[in-house]
C-alpha cells in the first residue's frame, strides 16, 4: 500500500485546471489519510475554482492515478486555494476579466446587495438604491440575480422583455434604469431548479452578453443567503463592494451576519448596512413605532466593523394613477428621501 509521501509524490504533477500550475507549486495537497486495511486513500485538495466542470476533471484524474498505484477507494475533498496563491498565480489575462466583462468599460462601481434571509427587503432596497443613484444623475443598472424569487420586474413595474440584437442582449430600461433579470429568461414564472456551475454560467452572460454601455454603477440582487452564487460573483468581480440588508430584529441581524462575514472572507468591502422596516410611523400620533424590534442593523454594522447607511420605514410607495412600479418610493416620499440620503453616502465612499 503507499504511504503519504508517495501519495503526494503522485499528485505532485497534477495541474489546477484555472492557473496551469502543478498541485505542487499551489501547495494544493492540503491532506492525506489512508486507511491500510481498507486500502482507502483520502485527500484534501485545494483547487483555484470549485464547483466546476474541470474540478470535475481534476477529481477523475486523481481517482484515476490512486487507483492504478493500489487504491481501492478514494475519498476527495476539495476546498478553495487562498487568495494569495490565486492572485500570485493568476494569468495576467484573467486578471483583467473584469475589464472586458463590461466591454472594456473598467469604470463601473459594482455593488451586490446580500442579506441572510430572505423577505427583509433586499430586492426593494436594490431597486430603490438604484432609481435613487439614478435620480443624482448617474448611469445604472440593475441585475436582479436572486433567482429564486426574480422580483425586480414586477417591482419596478416593467413589462416587456429584453431585445436580442445580433448576439448581444439589451436590457429593459425603466425609468432611465437598465434591468436585466433572471425573470426574462423562464416562462410564466415558473420555478427553476439550477446547479452550481450553471448559476455562475447564467451570470456570465448576464455580464459578458449584455450590452450594458456605459453605467457608472451595476447593483446586483443576489439570492438570501451565502450561497454559490455569491461565490461565483465574488469569482467574477473582485472589486464587487457588498451592502447587507437587514430588519431590525436582533436575530435577523444575527443571520445576516453571516452573509458578510462570507464577504469578510473573501475580501470583499462592505459599503454597509441598510436596516429595512426600521418602525412604524403611527398616523394618530405620528410617533415611531418599533414593531419588529430595535437595533438590529446597528448591532450587523458593529460586527461587520461597518457603518449603517440608512434606516427605513414601513410603508407602501404612494399610489399613482398613470404610473405602475408598486415598489418604487418617489422621490418626495420619507423613504424616498431616506433613499437619496443612502446614495449620496454611497457615491462619497466609492468616488471618493
Ligand atoms: N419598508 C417596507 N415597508 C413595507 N413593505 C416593504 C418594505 N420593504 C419591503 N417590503 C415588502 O416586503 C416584501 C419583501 O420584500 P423584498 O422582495 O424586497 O425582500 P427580499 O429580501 O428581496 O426577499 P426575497 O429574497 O425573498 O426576494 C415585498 O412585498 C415588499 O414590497
Amino acid at each position: 500500500m503507499l504511504t503519504k509521501e508517495e501519495v503526494i509524490e503522485l499528485l505532485n504533477p497534477v495541474k489546477d485546471p484555472f492557473l496551469h500550475i502543478t498541485l505542487e507549486e499551489s501547495g494544493g495537497i492540503i491532506e492525506v489519510s489512508i486507511k491500510e486495511d481498507k486500502k482507502h486513500i483520502s485527500v484534501k485538495v485545494g483547487i483555484s475554482k470549485i464547483n466546476t466542470g474541470e474540478q470535475m476533471q481534476m477529481q477523475q484524474e486523481i481517482v484515476g492515478i490512486l487507483k492504478r498505484n493500489g487504491a481501492n477507494t478514494v475519498g476527495l475533498r476539495f476546498e478553495q486555494l487562498p487568495e494569495e496563491v490565486i492572485r500570485k498565480y493568476q494569468p495576467a489575462a484573467e486578471q483583467t476579466q473584469e475589464a472586458s466583462l463590461m466591454g472594456g468599460n473598467t469604470n463601473t462601481n459594482f455593488i451586490a446587495v446580500a442579506s441572510g434571509k430572505g423577505g427583509v427587503g433586499k430586492s426593494t432596497v436594490t431597486v430603490n438604491l438604484a432609481m435613487a443613484l439614478m435620480r443624482l444623475g448617474k448611469k445604472v443598472g440593475i441585475i436582479d440575480a436572486d433567482i429564486y424569487g426574480f422580483s425586480v420586474p414586477d417591482m419596478m413595474g416593467i413589462e416587456n422583455r429584453p431585445l436580442v440584437r445580433g448576439k448581444k442582449i439589451i436590457p429593459v430600461e425603466r425609468f432611465g434604469v437598465k434591468v436585466i433579470s433572471m425573470g426574462f429568461f423562464v416562462e410564466d414564472n415558473s420555478p427553476i431548479i439550477w446547479r452550481g456551475p450553471m448559476l455562475g454560467k447564467m451570470l456570465n452572460s448576464f455580464f459578458s452578453e449584455v450590452e450594458w454601455g456605459d453605467l457608472d454603477y451595476l447593483l446586483l440582487d443576489l439570492p438570501p443567503g451565502t450561497g454559490d452564487i455569491a461565490m461565483d460573483v465574488h469569482e467574477l468581480l473582485p472589486s464587487c463592494k457588498e451592502i447587507i440588508v437587514t430588519t431590525p430584529h436582533p436575530t435577523a441581524a444575527f443571520v445576516a451576519a453571516r452573509a458578510g462575514q462570507m464577504a469578510i472572507k473573501t475580501n470583499h468591502e462592505i459599503l454597509g448596512v441598510v436596516e429595512n422596516m426600521s418602525y412604524f410611523v403611527s398616523e394618530k400620533t405620528g410617533e415611531k413605532e418599533y414593531v419588529f424590534g430595535q437595533g438590529g442593523g446597528g448591532k450587523l454594522a458593529e460586527v461587520l466593523k461597518t457603518k449603517v447607511l440608512g434606516h427605513l420605514q414601513l410603508g407602501q410607495p404612494y399610489m399613482e394613477e398613470d404610473i405602475f412600479a408598486p415598489s418604487v418610493y418617489q422621490e418626495d416620499h420619507p423613504n424616498g428621501k431616506e433613499y437619496h440620503k443612502i446614495a449620496a453616502k454611497v457615491i462619497a465612499q466609492m468616488e471618493e
